[in-house]
């Protein structure tokens, strides 16, 4: 039997004595691609953060049907922090931290085989950076060093791929590459987990949407729905005069939130 690669089940976090989470359901399936949105502060880095164990939470976190608290097979997860939390100004080389993407992989300390530095050429290919592997991280740019933490996940070849805003600075031309990136990726069977706030050229990747408001999950499904949903509480509510109930909107072109 397979066991989804993620489930939450009414998971709370309070964090500096506030309630962040609220009985927070959430069931990734093997392959799917599901996107996490929500205005800014409704939770979504916490429950990204929470379901790989970064912040203590109370109910139940299962990957890959094991309880957080004793899954030890991290190398089946890639996370991909916020951007803010990506830069720290790490003195090391971009190669080195692709490389510590690696790092579960090996069975004890030691030189990387070939197929360490096989994963992080090509993880590198990916993003585009594999001209600047020798570079000090903190010489690249911020979109460049948000390319390098996305290919630092992939270097582990992990089959859950958890992405806290990955194209937040990215331009739009490397977002398009990270798009057919994930397609490629998706299409191998990759689970993949994305909190954005614009999903541009990601959009026809995404089987489900969960919106978040305030810590609770008060939409799941696809994402056109949502879309409908979303509109109908902002011109609906703001604007009666114009608002029409029974009319399903269409997509906004870019897919911006
Ligand atoms: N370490 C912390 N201590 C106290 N409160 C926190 C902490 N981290 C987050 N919060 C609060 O939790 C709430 C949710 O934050 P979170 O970062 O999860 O939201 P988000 O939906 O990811 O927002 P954004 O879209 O701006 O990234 C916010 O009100 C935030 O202030």
């Amino acid at each position: 039997m397979t066991h989804p690669p993620l489930v939450l089940r009414d998971v709370e976090v309070t964090l500096g004595g506030d309630p962040v989470l609220r009985g927070v359901d959430l069931t990734v399936e093997r392959g799917e691609f599901v996107t996490l949105l929500g205005s800014n502060g409704s939770g979504k880095s916490t429950m990204v953060r929470a379901a790989v164990g970064l912040v203590p939470s109370t109910g139940t976190v299962e990957l890959f049907g094991e309880p957080l608290t004793r899954f030890r097979s991290w190398r089946r997860v890639g996370y991909v922090p916020q951007r803010s939390a990506a830069s720290t100004g790490v003195p090391a080389t971009v190669r080195e931290v692709v490389s510590s993407g690696r790092l579960s992989l090996r069975p004890r300390v030691g030189l990387p085989r070939r197929s360490d530095r096989e994963a992080v050429v090509t993880a590198l290919e990916s993003v585009g950076l594999a001209h600047r592997a020798s570079s000090p991280l903190v010489e690249l740019s911020g979109g460049q060093q948000q390319r390098v933490a996305i290919a630092r996940a992939l270097a582990g070849e992990p089959e859950l791929l958890v992405m806290d805003e990955p194209t937040a600075g990215v331009d739009a031309h490397h977002t398009e590459d990270l798009a057919d990136l994930l397609s490629h990726l998706a299409t191998e069977g990759m689970t993949v987990l994305l909190v954005a706030h614009e999903l541009g050229p990601m959009l026809p990747l995404v089987d489900r949407a969960v919106v978040l408001d305030q810590g609770r999950v008060v939409h799941d499904g696809p994402v056109d729905d949502h879309v409908a949903d979303v509109h109908q509480q902002h011109h609906g509510d703001a604007h009666p005069h114009t608002a029409d109930p029974d009319r399903v909107r269409p997509l906004p072109e870019e897919g911006v939130w």
